[in-house]
This record gives structure tokens, sequence and C-alpha cells, in this order.
């Protein structure tokens, strides 16, 4: 079972939570529509499952990435270099045919005087990635949520992810990455700022 407390609370709403009948259906259709028989026996309890899956892929709806930013604390040290947390797992769905985007996500930020727990950073991501996404809206949401609530000097995310719609069908391309950036403030406006940032998260 997960150790993180919160985690754990998240996912036992996300099992409990009925599927509703129409979902259920929904998923039949589907199954039928693939070419398989819902009603044979492996596939009996697939619409319930697939109901709760999506509930967990989503999950992020239900929160506002924000709240994970609002508990910041004082520096005392004088630190005020950049902060990065770099190549952080994650996995989201295309908005398009809603396959997998799997990849990770690098996120710094250049502190005023307050700074916040670093997990909050990896949590801000997949309060995002856990929604139908497109990679570069993903990428901007993480960045914009960082430079509205911590209020830094500059931010910066790059997005490095494989597309299951282009692996498992249309083009059927295998080990492409698709790279999005955004960058606010100083990594925006200064280039060395900019240089800095990049090459600490090995993306230049
Ligand atoms: N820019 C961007 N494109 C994405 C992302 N995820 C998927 N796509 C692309 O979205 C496009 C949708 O194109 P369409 O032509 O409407 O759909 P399609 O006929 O299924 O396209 P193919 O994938 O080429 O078969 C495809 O080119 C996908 O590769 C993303 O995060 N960002
Ligand atoms: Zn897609």
């Amino acid at each position: 079972m997960n150790v993180m407390h919160g985690h754990v609370v998240a996912c036992r709403e996300t099992d409990e939570a009925p599927v509703p009948a129409e979902v259920q259906e929904a998923v039949r259709t589907l199954l039928r529509w693939a070419g398989d028989d819902p009603g044979r026996e492996g596939l009996l309890d697939t619409p319930s499952r697939v109901g709760r899956a999506w509930r967990e892929y989503c999950a992020g709806y239900e929160e506002d990435p924000a709240v994970h930013l609002k508990r910041t604390f004082e520096e005392v040290s004088g630190y005020d270099e950049v902060v990065l947390l770099r190549d952080i797992p994650f996995h989201s769905h295309c908005e398009h045919h809603l396959a997998p985007i799997v990849g990770t996500a690098s996120i710094a930020y250049l502190p005023t005087d307050r700074v916040v727990g670093i997990s909050k950073l990896a949590r801000v991501l997949h309060g995002y990635a856990r929604r139908l996404q497109i990679q570069e809206r993903l990428t901007a949401e993480i960045a914009q949520c960082i430079w509205d609530n911590l209020d830094p000097l500059g931010v910066a995310v790059v997005v490095k992810a494989t597309h299951g719609c282009m692996t498992g069908r249309g083009v059927r391309t295998h080990g492409v990455d698709m790279v999005t950036s955004k960058l606010l403030g100083c990594f925006r406006e200064d280039p060395s700022s900019r240089k800095e940032v990049l090459s600490l998260m090995n993306a230049n």
C-alpha cells in the first residue's frame, strides 16, 4: 500500500467511488467497437475497473495544484540561487486520443526570500498531469502556477515525454521524445540565467 498518507486517502476515494451504470455501458460499447465481447468472463469486471482507472488518471480535476504552494517558509541562510527538481517522472493522457503520455519534467525556480517544500513542485506537476493534456499546456500550466504563487524571480520547466498515440497507433514511431519548455522572468529575459538553468537541467 502507498506510504504517503494523503495518497492513501486519494486512492481509497477513487477505489470506492461507485462507477455509474452509464459509464460502464460506455466501456462495454467501446469493447464491442474494438471487436471483443464484453460478456466474456475476462471482461465482466472491466467496465467498472476502467471507470475507476479513469477517475485515478484524471484525479487532477479534483484539485487545485496551487494549494501545494500555499505553505512556504522563509529561507534564512541567504540562499539565493536556483532550486531545481530534475527528471521527475510523470504519467498523463493526451486529449486527442486518451493515449498515455509518459515522461519526465524538470522544474526550477529562483526564489526571492521564501521557498517551498521541494516535494510540492512534483505535486504541482502531478496535479496538472492527471488530466487530459497536450504537452505544451502541461508545461505552461506548471510554470504559470509556480510564477503566480511563489512570486519568484524566474521559473523554468522542461518536459520530455513519449506519446502513446505516436507509438501504439498512427505514425507508430518509437523512441521519439517530445521536448517542451516554458521559461518565465529572469530565465526568459537574461541569457546567462537561461543558460545556467538549462545546463543544470541537462537540457541545453
Ligand atoms: N502539439 C501536440 N500534439 C500532440 C500532443 N499529443 C498528441 N499530439 C498530436 O496531435 C495530433 C492530432 O492530429 P489529428 O490529425 O487531428 O489526429 P490523427 O488523425 O489521429 O493524427 P495522427 O496521430 O497523425 O494519426 C497528432 O499529430 C498527435 O501526434 C501534444 O501533447 N502536443
Ligand atoms: Zn494523442
